[in-house]
């Protein structure tokens, strides 16, 4: 379809939707079971007359989730949820090709992001689909009389639910918000293997460095960390994972990792990769003892893992080495590294997760966002979990996609396994 009439966007340039009309075509293989919810969508039209904001990392798997909410009837404008995550030749064909109205550019700077988020908002969402809460955050703040044409909103990352737990405490979240994060069938596999696998593929676009032999140094060992540490153990780097968790810390030693302070794992390290969600997770005192020419790098969470102010305050100079890789001349001799500005590595450099773990999270996004319409008006304000059997029906339709069959309980294991008396 070719829409002709003038759309309101922001773009980097339409001429590049054919390469992005080709590039979501191929994604849209590795995402049988976003498709077939679009399907249904496209009959039952669920979001007819909704408006709806999403922010969202435009790439081409995310072009299929608002390609799906657009079939199901909604009027939808997408935003990026990161100034330089989005693909412009996705962003265009959305436009040219599906008319929906799309603002980001790869590499916007601060203001045009925080531009995008009140255009957002000023589309009057009855549904925000978010990832990080900016969007959230920034309605609950500054536009409080717009919650009333609000049915819901959907959260994709573990950030976003943190902030969204601490509105919650605060009194401020006072609608419905569905915690997408936290369906098995999305942090299991995006955040553990999406980040394990394209965060070692954003620091070897930027840097082609070769990790077998490298010391790895993984910040948190949570889902993202474990995937990237198990990850960078498979290309033959030694890992070295760094915790604040007693419990996280004996999975990481049992996993086989040795555990080691931040401080004692600093000078030891040759790429260092953040993944907390957590502030200065990296500082000066770290970069101080660092290796010379150590590279570091972040894919948890905006650009605040890595105290960037304290390198760029101690800097002699900066210089572009590559693209998205920049080495900070220290004034104590020696220099550090930094990939992406500091923000996430593997979409900044490389093209976020592959498309077939986005599948299943933003099936959970799309059936999150079915369950707010569906549920309208009888939701409690916090934060709802996937219900479960939406979570095992989207693992069923996945192992299905993948012509996987598991065995069902017999009738005889199904007594046993609901009777306590036969230990014996
Ligand atoms: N790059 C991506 O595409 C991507 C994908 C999914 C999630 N994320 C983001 O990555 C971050 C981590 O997500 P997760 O699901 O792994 O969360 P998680 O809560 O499972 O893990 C975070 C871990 O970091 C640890 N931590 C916190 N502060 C620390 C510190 N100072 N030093 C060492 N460890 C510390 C915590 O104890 C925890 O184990 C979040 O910000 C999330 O939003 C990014
Ligand atoms: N290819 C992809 N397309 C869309 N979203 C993705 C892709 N890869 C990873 N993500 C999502 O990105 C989320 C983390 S993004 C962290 C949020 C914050 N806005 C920031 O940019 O710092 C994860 O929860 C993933 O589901």
């Amino acid at each position: 379809m070719t829409v002709t009439a003038p759309l309101k966007h922001e773009v980097k340039d339409l001429a590049l939707a054919p390469l992005g009309r080709q590039r979501i075509e191929w994604a849209g293989r590795e995402m049988p079971v976003l498709k077939q919810i679009r399907d249904r969508f496209e009959k039952e039209k669920p979001f007819a007359g909704l408006r709806l904001a999403a922010c969202a990392h435009v790439t081409t798997e995310t072009a299929h989730l608002a390609i799906a909410l657009k079939a199901g009837g909604a009027d939808a404008v997408l935003i990026a949820s990161n100034p330089l995550s989005t693909q412009d030749d996705v962003a265009a064909s959305l436009v040219a090709d599906h008319g929906i109205a799309v603002f980001a550019q790869k590499g916007e700077d601060a203001a045009t992001y925080n531009r995008h988020v009140q255009i957002a908002l000023d589309h009057r969402p009855n549904i925000i689909v978010d990832d990080g809460s900016d969007v959230v955050a920034e309605l609950v703040q500054h536009r409080q009389h717009q919650i009333a044409d609000l049915i819901g909103s959907t959260e994709e990352t573990t950030t976003g639910i943190v902030r969204l737990r601490a509105m919650f405490k605060e009194g401020v979240l006072t609608f419905p918000a569905m915690n997408v994060n936290d369906a098995d069938t999305k942090h299991f596999f995006d955040n553990r293997y999406g980040t394990g696998q394209s965060t070692l593929d954003g620091i070897i676009r930027a840097t082609n460095i070769l990790l077998a032999g490298k010391t790895v140094v993984v910040v948190g060992y949570g889902w993202c960390g474990k995937g990237t540490a198990l990850r960078a153990r498979g290309m033959g780097a030694n890992v070295i994972v760094t915790e604040i968790d007693h419990i996280k810390a004996i999975e990481a030693v049992m996993d086989g990792f040795r555990v080691l302070p931040m401080a004692e794992a600093a000078p030891h390290g040759d790429i260092f990769i953040t993944v907390t969600g957590n502030k200065h997770v990296v500082r000066g005192e770290h970069f101080n003892v660092m290796k010379d020419g150590a590279i570091v790098c972040n894919s948890g969470h905006f650009d605040l893992e890595l105290d960037l102010k304290y390198l760029a305050a101690n800097a002699k100079e900066i210089k572009d080495v590559r693209p998205f890789t920049e080495e900070y001349k220290l004034t104590n001799g020696k220099s550090v590294v930094v990939l992406g500005q500091g923000r996430l590595i593997n979409l900044a450099a490389a093209e976020g997760h592959p498309s077939a773990v986005m599948d299943m999270s933003f099936a959970n996004q799309a059936l999150a966002v079915e369950y707010l319409v569906k549920n309208k008006g009888s939701l409690a304000a916090g934060l709802h979990s996937i219900p479960r059997e939406v979570d095992e029906e989207i693992a069923r339709l996945k192992l299905q996609a993948m012509g996987i069959f598991i065995d069902s309980l017999t009738a005889d294991q199904i007594d046993y396994t609901n009777s306590w008396q036969s230990g014996t």
